[in-house]
């Protein structure tokens, strides 16, 4: 589902790579760790992705996306496989939680009729029923991380990628986001979460995949964060 092959980048304003030579190969359905000290090449790795970025070398592949040599009009096909959540929610502060993740759906054409069905299934999903009506301000932290990954996840994405989704969060609201992140994966989508936070890494028992200063030093099956880092 994803493969880096080889794949080095090294940006225009700095000289050390901020990936060296990295290759993965996530199938589908994988639930992912990507860890690492901060600058150690995460959220370029993740870019690499979407293609919000190319590297200076390797291939890079998502789905049947190669990602590297799609043709620019073709991105916006590439992105609608992959939802996206981030540390800092990112919602529409205007909208409701119900016309937040609506958006996801109007920007990509999706009709009038789906969209009423589908944006409260979707909710419950992520157990927001009956907090459609309110705006992001009127929920907690978590509640808005819920209407984020609801938004990511109502388009049925193959790929879901998190930054640093708990970063904000109070350790028993981020256990609660990842179980709703497990839920997700168990409906067959790939999840590759990248995070600072040893407890969950360690509590879930998932594949780690460890970078520092842009290179892969480890790829373990059942990882935990690791001692003394
Ligand atoms: N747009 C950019 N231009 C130049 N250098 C960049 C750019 N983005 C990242 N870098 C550099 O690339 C390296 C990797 O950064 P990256 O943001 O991928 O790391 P990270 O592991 O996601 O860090 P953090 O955990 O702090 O988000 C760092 O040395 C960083 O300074």
């Amino acid at each position: 589902m994803i493969r880096l092959e080889e794949v080095s980048k090294v940006y225009k304003t700095s000289t050390r790579p901020a990936l060296e030579r990295v290759s993965v190969n996530i199938e589908k359905g994988e639930f992912v760790f990507l860890i690492g000290p901060s600058g150690s090449g995460k959220s370029t790795f993740l870019r690499l992705l979407l293609r919000e970025e190319t590297p200076s070398k390797g291939r890079v592949m998502v789905s049947n996306f190669d990602v590297v040599k799609l043709a620019r009009r073709r991105v916006p096909r590439l992105r609608q496989t992959i939802g996206c959540v981030f540390q800092d929610f990112r919602l529409l502060a205007n909208k409701t939680v119900a016309e937040n993740v609506a958006f996801a759906l109007e920007v990509i054409g999706k009709p009038a009729p789906t969209i009423k069905k589908v944006v409260p299934e979707v909710l419950e999903l992520v157990g927001l029923d009956g907090k459609a009506d309110r705006l992001p301000n009127e929920l907690s932290g978590g509640e808005q991380q819920r209407v984020a990954i609801a938004r990511a996840f109502v388009n049925r994405p193959l790929v879901l990628l998190a930054d640093e989704p708990t970063g904000n969060l109070d350790p028993d609201t981020s256990q609660d986001i990842m179980l709703l992140l497990e839920r997700i994966n168990r409906t067959g989508t790939t999840v590759l979460m990248a995070t600072h936070d040893h407890s969950i890494v360690d509590s879930m028992r998932r594949r780690v995949v460890e970078l520092q200063l842009g290179r892969v030093i480890r790829d373990d099956a059942r990882g935990v964060y690791g001692i003394g880092r």
